[in-house]
């Protein structure tokens, strides 16, 4: 039986906040003050077993103490919502997944010695599947950054970066990544349907391929580049269509300004 986790207060209970609730409901969540002026019929369901949901700060009950401060607020509702928050992250760990607020910038809200993580998920995330990345602010003690582990992990792996810049193409790559994963998932049905398929049939087909793919890269210890050229026949189908997509002006090149374009703007939002 998992140890129970400490009492936790999530602020801003969307797409991410909903995912990460639901990894640590099944961790052994005792208790959550879940801050969210939008609820959910999912959120509502949850009330009164164990999770408390409130509009604001303002109707957090008063003397619930929480371990762990989880901000999964958009970056620009920051500086008009954290201050609010200051006096119960005095006492505690705060983990912010806001993209681009560092640390710096939130401690400002929360106050100075404030101790902070900065994480960055993805939405596979909603099946226990993302990969998060954090970063640890100073003050932050070694139980505070063993406990982070654990809340992250609950919602699939878990890697750390030294510096707090790293997070910026954490955040394009990672972060943003199943957009990317997508897109290219509408543009194979895009295509296949301007190639003469029926539409049913080339939604299924780009689908089951994407998550086919990606399921067979979980499996195999294979490097992507191999597992590629395993598709690939020697003057075959396959390397004409790679000819025009690896030319190092087609995605070699897109791929790049593309992670560099989220990257800039992930320092943009710092705060
Ligand atoms: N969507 C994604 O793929 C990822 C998002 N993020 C970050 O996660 C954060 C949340 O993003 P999403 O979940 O996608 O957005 P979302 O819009 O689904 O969720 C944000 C939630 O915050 C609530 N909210 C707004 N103002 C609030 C306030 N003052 N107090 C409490 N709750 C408030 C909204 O009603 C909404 O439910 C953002 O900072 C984003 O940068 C990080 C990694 C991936
Ligand atoms: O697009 C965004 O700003 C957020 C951060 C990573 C994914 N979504």
């Amino acid at each position: 039986m998992a140890e129970t986790l400490p009492p936790l207060l999530l602020v801003g209970c969307g797409k991410m906040g909903g995912a990460m609730l639901a990894g640590w409901r099944e961790q052994g969540l005792a208790s959550a003050v879940v801050v969210e002026p939008y609820v959910s019929e999912a959120l509502r369901a949850l009330a009164g077993q164990g999770v408390t949901v409130v509009p604001d700060a303002a109707s957090i009950p008063v003397g619930f103490s929480p371990g762990v401060i989880v901000f999964a607020i958009k970056p620009q509702e920051a500086p008009a919502a954290l201050p609010a928050y200051a006096a119960l992250a005095a006492g505690a760990l705060s983990i912010s997944i806001m993209a681009g607020r560092s640390v710096a910038s939130m401690q400002a809200a929360l106050g100075e010695g404030s101790a902070l993580i900065r994480a960055m998920p993805n939405t596979p995330a909603a099946i226990r599947q993302g990969f998060t990345v954090g970063f640890t602010g100073p003050g932050v003690t070694e139980a505070q950054r063993a406990l982070a582990d654990r809340l992250l992990a609950a919602i699939g792996e878990v890697a750390w970066v030294a510096e707090e810049d790293l997070i910026n193409p954490v955040t394009a790559v990672s972060g943003g990544g199943p957009a990317y994963v997508f897109l290219l998932t509408e543009l194979l049905e895009q295509a296949a349907i301007g190639e003469g398929l029926p539409p049913d049939l080339a939604r299924r087909m780009a689908r089951v391929t994407v998550s086919g793919s990606g399921a067979l890269l979980a499996a195999s210890s294979e490097d992507a580049a191999a597992l590629r050229r395993a598709v690939t026949s020697p003057k075959g189908t396959t390397e004409r269509a790679l000819a025009v997509l690896m030319a190092e002006e087609a995605w070699p090149d897109a791929i790049r300004r593309a992670m560099a374009a989220a990257t800039a703007r992930s320092r943009e939002l710092a705060g």
